[in-house]
């Protein structure tokens, strides 16, 4: 039986801080709809796709943060996504800012799902890599508190029975670590999806800033081939808040080459037809893992995960509210 998909990446141009979760909807809706047209059954969205990329800026009113977060998934303003992947038999998978209470505390993670084309939730991920830093730094043109505002995800990489093969997500500053879409194929992912919000400036060593573009497709290129997978990677992108974001949304096939990449940095949808058979080029030789890898060998990747926790700990402990 074929497993030709045609799949798109949904870009998204900026969010204002003041724009409602409702005109990103609609937005991320024409995008859908312009997917259909083009025949996809599958659309990706980017991170944190409901609003504007707000660890950019340290909000102290916990009112205020929380604003940024969805507390259930789907809820009024993200139903007209689920209602349309339903009406158009279309999946998608969604970026945004979960907020749990649990026995009374409050728990963040920068998160996606994955939603069949019947509209139902059929995967979850929160992000691993969280970049950035905890504490303000005046010295930045802007924020990137990502450690902040989001606890380390929980869910490790998990793979989904999806669409007739098997699906993982990462999100933004995950997909630069080998690890994640090795791990991800590992359990057998054929597609990997991702959504990223990535400054042009990196405020840290601004001599990379050109770099920008080439280290993104640098690591969705070498994700995909090293693993024999297809990665489907979408921005949000352009001027948002004074902050310009690299575009570059692309569709990356099992060999590593570039299939369909977005042109602008707005709202855009790129489309491809993705045959997940075509991962077994890969797999069934140069990267055949059961005959050629070498995991004796692979020890201090899995080595220091209990000091990585207490470092984590040592970061966020307390109140978010308490320090600095
Ligand atoms: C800077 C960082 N952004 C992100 N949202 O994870 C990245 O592109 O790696």
């Amino acid at each position: 039986m074929s497993r030709k998909i045609v799949a798109a990446a949904a870009q998204l141009g900026p969010i204002a801080r003041t724009e409602p979760r409702s005109s990103a909807v609609a937005r991320m809706l024409a995008l859908m709809e312009e997917a259909h047209r083009r025949g996809a059954r599958l659309v990706v969205f980017p991170e944190l796709a409901l609003t504007s990329f707000f660890p950019r800026w340290l909000i102290e009113d916990e009112a205020a943060l929380d604003a940024f977060y969805e507390t259930e998934m789907p809820n009024a303003d993200t139903r007209p996504l689920f209602d349309a992947a339903a009406r158009l038999g279309i999946g998608f998978y969604l970026g945004f800012a979960e907020l749990l209470t649990e026995g009374g505390v409050k728990r963040r993670f920068n998160a996606s799902i994955l939603v069949d084309p019947e509209g139902r939730i059929a995967g979850r991920y929160r992000k691993v890599h969280l970049p950035g830093h905890y504490h303000p730094e005046d010295w930045r043109r802007f924020q990137h508190l990502e450690k902040r505002y989001f606890e380390h995800g929980d869910l490790g990489f998990p793979v989904y029975d999806f669409m007739g093969g098997k699906a993982g997500m990462c999100l933004c500053n995950d997909r630069r670590w080998p690890e994640t879409f090795r791990v991800l194929a590992l359990r057998g992912a054929e597609l990997v999806m991702l959504g990223y919000n990535t400054p042009q400036h990196y405020p840290q060593a601004p001599e990379h800033d050109h770099l920008q573009d080439f280290h993104n497709h640098l690591s969705l290129q070498a994700g995909a081939y090293a693993n024999g997978c297809w990665v489907i990677g979408t921005a949000k992108a352009g001027l948002e808040e004074g902050c310009e974001l690299i575009g570059g949304s692309c569709i990356v096939a099992p060999t590593g080459e570039i299939v369909a990449m977005a042109q602008t940095r707005g709202d855009e949808v790129v489309t491809a037809e993705i045959d997940l058979d075509r991962c077994s080029e890969l797999r069934k030789n140069i990267f055949n893992f059961a005959l050629h890898r070498e995991p004796g060998d692979y020890g201090p990747i899995c080595e220091g995960a209990e000091a990585r926790a207490a470092e984590r700990e040592a970061i966020t402990k307390g109140s978010r509210f308490d320090r600095d």
